[in-house]
């Protein structure tokens, strides 16, 4: 078979390199040149483990191709994935111009039956926009290319997008048509041999069930963050607490890790977009109101401790923060809990020093000389008043607490994942603050 993957983001390259993992003959389009040029010399632009290995061996194999026209990755292809941008539109609707604009450039180019798919996260309506785009454009042409549409939302995430896409847990298709759901079900048919199923669907519920789900994972973290504070307000641990709903498997382990606020390029815009398709149709829901607002405030919550512990002047000190990835394994910095962080410490006059194992350089490019770069996560300590964690990655979790105790001027960590042991902590003479956990103060 042979697909053209249009938008080469971290869902576009994900899917186009591991469908040519299956052996289907892979065309990624954008229309960022750099970006295709970097991927035709062997470079990938984005970080996600895994990736880098199945896309030299796939492009080795002649499987796998970049470029920048979209029409000629068209001929032949059984089927064209729209992988775009949804970005936030000023008032919290997805803005759909990037889907529509690859759909028309579909209809003014395509010449034999292929089938259309959306993969990008869009609201309900857009595939009928998609069909309306690629008919228009056909009608422009005076020409009767046939064509199905097709919704096909992903779930993968980040850090885990090349697992996540080859193991998937279901894979989604919303369709009309017979034709289309048997390509569908040929190209997935490889990723499905773990007896996970392919869920067939009207349209319209599978572009909802992309938004339900995330928002569904959305409401578990801001439920958990809600129940930390108020768990730190009685004295509770919310670990504890967590084990002790997690074990309900009614309710589940995944998902429940309280922390500094969901952050990343989906979670906070797919709970605005449906919030906002929700009003726009006559109905409020109040839950994912609550869920965004109970985020907003969670973002700010270490902060308030550290402003806290220093008696509401932080002129002039300086912290050390370890990680700016709105979560570990990935160079994304969008809507990451660190840029909030690290804006409310400068407003107070202090200095930050930082370190990602992986996101610095884009730290550089979002916030310049507005706070420094270490060289590694010790470097950022050496006579910094106090470590702060926001990011768990896991070359963070058994650091050498004798040298950190050298290095910062005072014993204190905030640890805005919990990822530490109070206890070791308390031992060694540092205080220590957590989420929805008592202090332990030295
Ligand atoms: N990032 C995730 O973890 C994730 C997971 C599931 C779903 N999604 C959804 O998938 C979509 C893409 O997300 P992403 O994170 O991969 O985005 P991204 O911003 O990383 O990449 C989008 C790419 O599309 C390209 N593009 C824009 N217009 C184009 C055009 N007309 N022709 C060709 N290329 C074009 C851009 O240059 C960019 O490279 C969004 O709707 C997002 O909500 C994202
Ligand atoms: O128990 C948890 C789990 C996650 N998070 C935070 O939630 C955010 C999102 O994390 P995650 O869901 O792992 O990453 P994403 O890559 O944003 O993936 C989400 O968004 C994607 C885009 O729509 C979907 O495809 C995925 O299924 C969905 O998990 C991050 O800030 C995490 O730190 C928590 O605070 N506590």
């Amino acid at each position: 078979m042979k697909i053209s993957v249009v938008g080469t983001g971290y869902v576009g390259l994900v899917s186009g390199t591991c469908f040519a993992e299956t052996g289907v003959n892979v065309t990624c389009v954008d229309i960022n040149e750099r970006k295709v040029e970097m991927l035709k010399e062997g470079h990938i632009p984005i970080y996600e483990p895994g990736l880098e290995d199945i896309y030299k061996k796939n492009v080795e194999k002649g499987r796998l191709v970049f470029t920048t026209n979209l029409e000629e990755s068209l001929k032949d292809s059984d089927a064209v994935f729209i992988a775009v941008g949804t970005p936030p539109d000023e008032d919290g609707s997805a803005d759909l111009k990037y889907v529509i604009g690859v759909a028309r450039e579909i209809g003014r180019t395509m010449d034999h039956y292929m089938v259309v798919v959306t993969k990008s996260t869009v609201p309900v309506g857009t595939s009928v926009k998609v069909k309306n785009a690629v008919l228009e454009e056909l009608e422009k042409r005076g020409e009767k290319v046939p064509f199905d549409v097709a919704s096909n939302p992903e779930f993968l995430k980040e850090g885990s997008a090349v697992d996540d896409f080859l193991k998937p847990d279901r894979i989604v298709i919303g369709t009309d048509s017979e034709k289309a759901q048997k390509v569908m079900k040929r190209l997935y048919k490889p990723f499905l041999l773990n007896g996970h199923p392919i869920l067939f669907m009207d349209i319209t519920s599978s572009e909802m069930t992309k938004y339900a789900a995330n928002s569904m994972l959305a409401t578990k973290i801001s439920f958990i963050n809600d129940i930390a504070n108020l768990c730190e307000i009685v004295g509770a641990d919310v670990d504890s607490v967590r084990k002790g709903i997690g074990s309900d498997v009614r309710i589940g382990t995944k998902f429940i890790y309280p922390g500094t606020g969901y952050g990343g390029s989906c979670f906070p815009k797919d709970v605005q977009a449906l919030i906002r398709t929700a009003d726009e149709n006559g109905y409020s829901l109040e839950i994912l109101k609550a869920v965004e607002s109970v985020n907003y405030r969670q973002k700010e919550v270490l902060y308030g401790k550290i402003k806290r512990h220093f008696n509401g002047d932080l002129k002039g000190k300086k912290f050390a923060v370890w990680g700016l990835a709105f979560k570990p394994k990935t160079d994304d910095m969008r809507e990451a809990p660190s840029l909030v962080i690290i804006d409310k410490l400068l407003e107070e006059g202090a200095k930050v020093i930082a370190y990602d194992p992986v996101a610095s350089e884009e730290g550089k490019r979002i916030l310049g000389d507005k706070i420094e770069f270490a060289k590694d996560e010790y470097d950022a300590c050496i006579d910094s008043d106090a470590l702060v964690l926001v990011t768990e990655w896991p070359e963070f979790r058994l650091p050498n607490f004798r040298v950190l105790r050298k290095l910062l001027k005072n014993n204190l960590i905030f640890d805005g994942r919990n990822i530490y042991d109070p206890e070791e902590l308390n031992e060694m003479g540092f205080t220590y603050y957590a989420i929805g956990r008592k202090p332990i103060i030295n």
